[in-house]
């Protein structure tokens, strides 16, 4: 059964419809991009999820069931892009405090972030305040609250922003790790290349509407050209055929486009005819980053607001 069931999700402030009829699923174990421009809807979609915002119309459905803000909340972990931490209270206290609001004893809650604080190499972090915390180290800190209490359902908005390589791959192993578990994390950022790395699934919001959903595998297949790149031994002797069409040049490398109607193995058969060897041959797929400028070119870069009628 999915963990999250999003069903024709509409939140329209006085002058913008922010989100427009979303639905999406999430299976248990995923990690879920959830992409678009600025001011798409992401934060009002999410803020709807964790039970901050009601939607004016539509469902959310949490195992199978209504989500409950009392009982559900309890099992979600969202880290906001605006980070909520108290600035003057003790870093240990303060993490043992937030799980005890998601339900935790104060014995359990204190175990766990022990264990984390332990993992995250922070235990002589535990009597500093926030505010001696740069915004890296901060930024650990809120993951770390963010996940502690185990919950089924992850929210992280740009939880990558400000933490340097390693750090950032630390975090990116306990997602991987949180998922494997059986945590299913949504992950909204503007980086594709982490969205095409860490994430199976992605939607993509353009203008409070959902433009594209799928396997991140599924969306690359979706937009390809048919492009290829091949390496040979030597250049070969001829390039002009009816098959493809030649995009790029390099010595002993082409990038081919293939017509329509017309297979890899047919441009393959094309430069087995001739005598050079061939030692690469590879499709060119396109990037998510390429994927999302095509489908949302023509927007304006800021978003325009517009008079609700409905
Ligand atoms: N409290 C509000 N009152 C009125 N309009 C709002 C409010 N919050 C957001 N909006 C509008 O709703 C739209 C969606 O905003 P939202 O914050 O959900 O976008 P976003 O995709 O999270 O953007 P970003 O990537 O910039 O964080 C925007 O056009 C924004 O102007």
């Amino acid at each position: 059964m999915n963990i999250l069931e999003v069903k024709n999700l509409r939140k329209y402030y006085a002058t913008q419809k922010a989100v427009d009829d979303i639905s999406f699923s999430l299976a248990p174990g995923s990690i879920f991009g959830l992409l678009g421009p600025n001011g798409a809807g992401k934060t009002t979609l999410i803020r709807m999820i964790t039970g901050i915002f009601y939607p004016d119309e539509g469902e959310i459905l949490f195992n199978g069931k209504p989500f409950n803000t009392q009982t559900d909340i309890l099992l979600t972990g969202y880290m906001p892009e605006e980070r909520g931490l108290y600035k003057k209270m003790k870093i240990g206290e303060q993490a043992v405090y937030l799980a005890q609001l998601k339900g935790m004893s104060k014995a359990a809650a204190t175990e766990k972030v022990k264990e984390w604080f332990i993992r995250f190499d922070m235990q002589s972090w535990w009597n500093k305040k926030v505010e001696d915390l740069s915004k890296g180290m901060s930024q650990k800190l809120q993951f770390v609250t963010t996940v502690l209490h185990e919950p089924k359902l992850i929210i992280l908005d740009e939880p990558f922003s400000g933490l340097d390589p390693v750090n950032a791959n630390l975090i990116k192993d306990e997602i991987y790790r949180l998922a494997k578990n059986g945590a299913s994390i949504i992950f909204s950022t503007h980086r594709m290349e982490q969205v095409e790395e860490i994430c199976d699934h992605i939607i993509l919001v353009n203008k409070g509407q959902k433009i594209l959903d799928g396997t991140v595998k599924q969306v690359k297949q979706q937009f390809k050209e048919h492009l290829f790149r091949i390496s040979f031994e030597e250049n070969p002797k001829s390039i002009i055929s009816d098959v493809f069409e030649v995009i790029e040049q390099n010595q002993h490398e082409l990038v081919v486009k293939i017509h329509e109607g017309r297979r890899p193995n047919d441009v393959l058969q094309f430069f087995l005819d001739q005598p050079t060897g061939i030692t690469a041959f590879q499709e060119i797929l396109p990037s998510l980053n390429e994927i999302f400028i095509r489908l949302v070119e023509g927007t304006p870069t800021a978003r325009q607001f517009e008079s609700i009628n409905a």
